[in-house]
């Protein structure tokens, strides 16, 4: 086993983790993120079913119906709210499940939407229980029961909403309660994007920063970004510093390469992270297969991390199996991280 195995955690390689780490990071984005539909790139059932929706909506003069978003960080959840938030001319309001920590955090925002005014909740699968039951009345009759007193004095008081739009979005539909889930008329994954679509966001985003990036420049950064569009962005504005510190200021393909190797993200986009994840299975569990938390406990990481972040694409990409008993590694993988496959290794 490498001894760099431990050296590093997902706390050192923020560049690559699918989250935004601050807030001011997110707001830098915010010139990257799309606005409307049309420059929305990929993903294309999904904004025919919203501008269909949208549209037939628009006719009828009502808001839509609540929608719900699964996929890993960094796919365009908040985008997609965005920019339905602009069709419907609405105003968004931004919370999520872990800040609505009391049923009157969640009444207060409720009781400020105007009709047509959007509330979007990230990491929905978070709400505490207690907040969860406001949310089924007010999106099933737009209305919310507010129970004063206690014991014998209890009454219960019956609010009307303005008629809102509430959009969900999480990264783990199991976790999602199934009364919760039922109540949102759409629900859609978003998966992640082929090289095609991310070459196309790189160039969009190359052009917004006034960067030139050649062909061969924005296949490299595609195949290295982990079917993911923030993360794209990303590792272009790192390489973009390295052009134009260590190159001519031009993002080719070998100035792409040479960049991400210092970042750690392989041909394939792996970072330490996910290599470390790979690693670790098959040095400690001759491959598999093992549980997520004894992966976690091993490599010290969060299993939230881990589940969210690292073995979505993984998993995409062949690297990692899921079986009943836990998590194998493929041959396939081996194979990338150099180890000796010989025969029914597994
Ligand atoms: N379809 C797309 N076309 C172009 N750029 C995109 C697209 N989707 C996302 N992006 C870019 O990726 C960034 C991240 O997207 P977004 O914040 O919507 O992800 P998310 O799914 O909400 O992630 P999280 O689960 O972490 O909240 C955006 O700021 C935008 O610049
Ligand atoms: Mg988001």
């Amino acid at each position: 086993m490498s001894d760099d195995l431990f050296s590093f955690s997902s706390k050192d390689t923020p560049i690559v983790s699918g989250h935004p780490t601050t807030p001011d990071e997110e707001e830098s984005f915010f010139s990257l993120r799309p606005e409307s539909f049309a420059d929305y790139v990929g993903q294309k059932e999904t904004v025919e079913t919203l501008q269909i929706a949208i549209e037939a909506a628009k006719k009828r003069d009502e808001p839509i119906e609540h929608v719900l978003f699964h996929g890993p960080p960094g796919l365009g959840k908040t985008t997609l709210a965005h920019i339905i938030a602009k069709e419907m001319g609405g105003e968004l309001t931004i919370t999520s499940g872990p800040a609505l920590e009391k049923g009157g955090d969640l009444v207060g925002l409720l009781t400020n939407l105007q009709q047509g005014d959007i509330l979007f909740i990230d990491e929905i699968h978070r709400i505490p229980k207690a907040v969860e039951e406001f949310l089924y009345p007010a999106m099933e009759d737009f209305s919310i029961d507010i129970v004063f007193d206690k014991g014998v004095h209890a009454r219960s008081h019956r609010f009307r909403l303005n008629r809102f739009i509430l959009i969900g979005a999480t990264t783990r539909i199991g976790l999602l309660s199934a009364p919760l889930r039922d109540r949102f008329g759409m629900f859609r994954t978003l998966d992640f994007y082929d090289t095609d679509d991310l070459q196309r966001i790189a160039r969009r985003s190359a052009a917004l920063l006034n960067t030139p990036l050649t062909p061969e420049g924005a296949r490299a950064l595609a195949m290295r970004s982990r079917g993911t569009p923030r993360i794209l962005n990303r590792l272009l504005k790192r390489v973009r510093d390295y052009a134009e510190v260590r190159a001519d200021g031009v993002l080719t393909d070998e100035v792409v390469e040479r960049a991400l190797a210092l970042e750690g993200v392989d041909c394939l986009g792996l970072t330490n992270l996910d290599r470390a994840f790979l690693k670790t299975i098959i040095d400690y569990y001759r491959g598999g297969p093992v549980g997520i938390e004894a992966i976690a406990a091993t490599l010290q990481e969060e299993t939230d991390t881990l589940v969210d972040v690292v073995e979505p694409y993984l998993l995409k990409i062949g690297f990692l199996i899921r079986t009943s008993s836990g998590r194998k590694v493929s041959q396939d993988a081996c194979r990338h991280l150099g180890y000796a496959v010989q025969g029914k290794l597994f």
